[in-house]
């Protein structure tokens, strides 16, 4: 299942919905976002093709006709695949593919398919093939159904019908066997966990591409892996990270995404027990995407689910360096945009109503540094003088030099 890709780029199209829950402006990001995992998982994308309808199509996502139009310009432009922008059932996946001869992929194996791509570890990629067969097995299911409602009660026992029950149980099988390989790896992660001792665990969350790695890197003068690509990183690093006198350990991990595929979510456990069981989370935000407040928001709602969120954070608003400000004339009467608050009005608001301390920094450019380690070294003391009361630590902060 965890097959690389070559480096050729697929040609794909992409295909969404406008609903009522998901407008038009909505729809826009999604697909923005989908065209970025896309080229991620190294596609090029050659059209976009939205359609307008109440909900999905329960035959064929979109409705028939638009099915058509895309089928034909798939034809006339060689295109590879076809991918969809929220989650296929099996029999719309069935339905499509009677009709458009070509790969049907949907929002969920491409984050899957980029993660299997970029799993580099053992505990990762064991962690990828399990959602993957957990994504799969229900749709084999479907099938197997399809097929026995098909050929109707006599005869049924056909040979096509016992390869996909032979398949069923293969994928059981491995499934059990995956679980169980993770169960182990998790026991001795935890028992390395339990080893790194005392000190305050600080582990750096956010949206995908956001900064994290980078961030580490520069916190602890270490080389992470980052690239603007989403989830550039998979496994957590940690590394101890020491600031005026006082030491900590510092986690970077695995990039938030909405519409985070729930078997990546079951299967990363082990990965989010690095947040859950963290003292104090530094959660970085890209404040030059215009739609950053969607993104904490879905964060949020993640470490909700995960129960971390009331942890003691820290808001970090990454990347000013690469905000730009359009300001309005004082005549346009057309609704403000995110583009339309400058970075000062920002920090105001952030500042007024986050229950967290936040900050304004850039990562690359080195800006503000200075005062997030001495945020950071802030809260990492609160913690450290609850836990350790009677430690006589020497509370002096030193100015590091860069
Ligand atoms: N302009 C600008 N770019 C930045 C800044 N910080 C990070 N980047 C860029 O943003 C991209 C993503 O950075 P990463 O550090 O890989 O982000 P991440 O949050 O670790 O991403 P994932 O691991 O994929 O979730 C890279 O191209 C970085 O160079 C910044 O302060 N300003
Ligand atoms: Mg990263």
């Amino acid at each position: 299942m965890l097959e690389k890709k070559e480096a050729q780029y697929e040609k794909v199209v992409l295909i969404g919905l406008i609903t009522r829950e998901q407008p038009e402006e909505k729809l826009e990001e999604y697909m923005d976002e989908l065209q970025f995992l896309a080229y991620t998982a190294g596609a090029e994308v050659a059209e976009r093709f939205t359609q307008r309808m109440d909900k999905p199509d329960s035959k064929f996502f979109v409705g028939s006709g638009k099915l058509e139009e895309i089928a034909l310009y798939a034809e006339e432009n060689e295109i590879d695949t076809l991918i969809f922008d929220d989650e296929l059932t099996p029999s719309q996946l069935k339905n499509i593919e009677k009709v458009v001869n070509r790969k049907i992929i949907d929002r969920t194996q491409l984050i899957l398919d980029i993660f299997a791509q970029r799993a580099q570890t053992s505990y990762a990629r064991t962690q990828v093939e399990l959602a993957q067969y957990q994504y799969l097995l229900p749709r084999l299911t479907r099938m197997w159904t399809h097929l026995e409602r098909q050929r109707g009660g006599i005869g049924m026992r056909g040979p096509g019908e016992t390869e996909i029950e032979t398949d069923r149980r293969i994928i059981r099988d491995r499934i059990t066997l995956l679980k169980d390989k993770l169960k182990s790896i998790d026991k001795q992660m935890a028992t390395q966990r339990k080893n790194r001792g005392a000190l305050i665990r600080v582990a750096l969350v956010g949206y995908t591409n956001v900064g994290k790695s980078t961030l580490m890197n520069v916190l602890s003068k270490s080389d992470v892996f980052a690239e603007d690509k989403l989830f550039a990183t998979l496994d957590t690093t940690v590394r101890k990270v020491v600031i005026g006198n006082l030491p900590f350990l510092l986690t970077d991990t695995v990039g938030f995404i909405r519409k985070l595929p729930t078997q990546l979510v079951e299967s990363f456990k082990s990965t989010l027990d690095e947040v859950r069981e963290a003292d104090l989370l530094v959660h970085v935000v890209d404040i030059s995407h215009p739609s950053f407040e969607d993104h904490i928001h879905s964060v949020n709602q993640i470490l909700q689910e995960i129960e971390s969120n009331h942890k003691p954070t820290v808001l970090v608003f990454n990347k000013i360096d690469k905000y730009s400000y359009v300001k309005k004339d004082e005549d346009d009467l057309t609704e403000v945009k995110p583009e339309n608050i400058s970075l000062d009005e920002w920090k105001k608001t952030w500042m007024a109503k986050s229950e967290h301390p936040s900050i304004f920094i850039s990562a690359t450019e080195k800006q503000n540094m200075e005062e997030l380690r001495k945020l950071v070294y802030e809260e990492v003391k609160k913690l450290h003088v609850k836990r350790f009361p009677y430690n006589d630590f020497l509370f002096e902060y030193f100015e590091e030099e860069s």
